[in-house]
């Protein structure tokens, strides 16, 4: 049997799994926890990777391996390859101010917006790595001066694995930026990358930046990235949600919701997206096609926080939500826990409308904060399809899709069944399938076997999200420090 490797180095958690490279058949796996933090070590990422693949039996006996990462977070090298700071993740909100800047300077307003979007794809906002580039320019310049290179968290591992020869080495050596390497999926995410083109647009990074840095060299599809030790190749890699794309094996008419620590609403697409909205990012996948993608900042974590301030587990939060009615008698939770991304709100808290004493219960609570974060997404969902998508299937995945009260409430709110495949890990799936295509050669990526994924089915009751609708924009301010 020859076996692949996939790595998912998520926000919350890096997963390892380990597949036969024919068939797609699940042979090991393993996963390690990630610090908290809208910044982190890239190192901790390191430690984390190692302790999943040991945990998944190793990469020993792999014929290649490949590394999906979130996208957009910010690692800064210098010229010896030693980070300079943390890396900023896709979370953090401090350039937001960046962001608006960046928009001003290409003309502001609807013209900025536009060239953007046109320029790259998509409207830059704090997410991006170029508005993070500039915060770090404008607020920590003896650092920046120290920049050479800049790459993502998938970039980063990927090179860590090629230049320490592989899991085994407890290292903290650093290595040469020239041997960074990346892919258009999350390439697509920098800001500084076309996807129409399939170009850098060191200009724009430069103009962010202040000066010019070293970028990785954006590989195709089956490009290597290097070699481990024993002469095993490493694929490209992608970005975390074109990895969950070739993991649930979407295609045109899928569209995917995925409810991590972020939400994301996307499709593989034909053509390259430029919605001058900012809405929709226009992004490429990891198959030479684009990805059209919405993101929340608030998904599984809306869940989280929701049980903890109920005292219950994410079970009876399910089980809680499930027992109160459709439209939970008009409570409603924006959920801007984090502020937001989309819309670009950064500043913004969540909040709570319709107290009543018939409401307020902890079944009203656990129901509205599934359906305000659902609301979220399904706003997502009408962007992707303003901008082109057709939806003949929804999949949902993701942590917060273990949820049984998201999975039976989704239909509700999305107005359509969700079909939920099975839990597994499918942005490590994603990666390992990426291996295998590296591994085995041909035009396609190997046609894995997928389990059919049960539909969950509900009558739509398009009334939870006209009453999200009239309150989503009445939130507070985030406190000032
Ligand atoms: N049974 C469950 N019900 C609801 N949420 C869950 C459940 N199991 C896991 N989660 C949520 O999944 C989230 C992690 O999802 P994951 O997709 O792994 O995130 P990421 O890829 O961003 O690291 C956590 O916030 C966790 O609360
Ligand atoms: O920023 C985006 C997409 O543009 C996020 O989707 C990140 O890629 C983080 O993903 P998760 O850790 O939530 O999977």
């Amino acid at each position: 049997m020859t076996l692949v490797a996939g790595v998912d180095s998520s926000t919350q958690s890096c997963k390892v799994v380990v597949r036969d490279a024919e068939t797609g058949a699940l042979v090991r796996q393993g996963r390690a926890a990630h610090p908290d933090g809208t910044e982190v070590d890239p190192q901790a990422w390191w430690q984390a990777l190692r302790q999943a693949a040991a945990q998944a039996g190793g990469l020993d006996d792999v014929a290649a391996v490949s590394v999906a990462g979130q996208q957009h977070g910010m690692v800064c090298l210098d010229d010896a390859g030693t980070a300079v700071r943390p890396a900023l993740l896709w979370n953090d909100t401090r350039s937001a101010r960046a962001a608006a800047d960046l928009v001003a300077e290409l003309g502001g307003g609807q013209a900025g917006a536009r060239a953007w979007a046109e320029a790259v794809g998509s409207v830059p906002l704090a997410a991006f790595t170029v508005t993070k580039l500039r915060w770090l320019a404008r607020h920590e310049p003896e650092l920046a001066a120290r920049v050479r290179a800049v790459c993502l968290p998938h970039d980063w591992l990927t090179w860590k694995l090629g230049g320490t020869g592989g899991v085994a080495a407890d290292d903290t050596s650093t290595g040469d930026i020239g041997a960074l390497r990346t892919d258009r999926g999350d390439a697509s995410g920098t800001g500084y990358w076309s996807p129409a083109t399939g170009e850098y647009r060191l200009d724009l990074l430069e103009h962010a930046f202040g000066r010019s840095l070293v970028v990785p060299e954006v590989l195709g599809p089956t490009g290597r990235a290097g070699e481990l030790r024993s002469g095993v190749p490493i694929g490209p890699g992608t970005g975390d949600n074109a990895a969950a794309a070739l993991g649930v094996g979407a295609v045109p008419g899928d569209v995917v919701v995925s409810i991590g620590t972020s939400g994301t609403v996307f499709s593989v697409a034909d053509t390259p997206a430029a919605d001058a909205s900012g809405a929709v990012a226009g992004f490429a996948d990891a198959t030479g096609r684009f990805l059209p993608l919405v993101c929340t900042l608030n998904a599984a974590r809306v869940l989280d926080a929701t049980a903890t301030m109920l005292g219950v587990d994410l079970d009876e939060l399910a089980r809680l939500a499930l027992s109160a009615p459709a439209g939970a008698d008009g409570l409603v939770v924006v959920p801007y826990l984090e502020g937001e991304r989309t819309p670009n709100r950064p500043q913004a808290t969540g909040s709570v409308h319709g107290l009543t004493l018939r409401t307020a219960t902890p079944a009203h609570l656990a129901r509205a904060a599934v359906e305000g974060l659902l609301c979220a997404l399904a706003d997502g969902l009408a962007a992707l399809v303003a901008q082109g998508a057709t939806v003949d299937r929804i999949i949902l995945v993701g942590g917060g899709a273990r949820s049984e009260a998201v999975r039976r409430i989704a239909p509700q709110v999305f107005g359509c069944p969700v079909r939920v495949p099975p839990p597994g890990e499918y942005v490590a799936d994603g990666a390992a399938r990426q291996a295998a295509w590296v591994a085995l050669g041909g035009a396609q990526p190997p046609s894995w076997t997928i389990e059919e994924a049960p539909e969950y089915d509900a009558t739509p009751v398009p009334a939870i999200r006209h009453r999200y609708a009239d309150v989503r924009d009445l939130t507070a301010s985030r406190p000032t420090v």
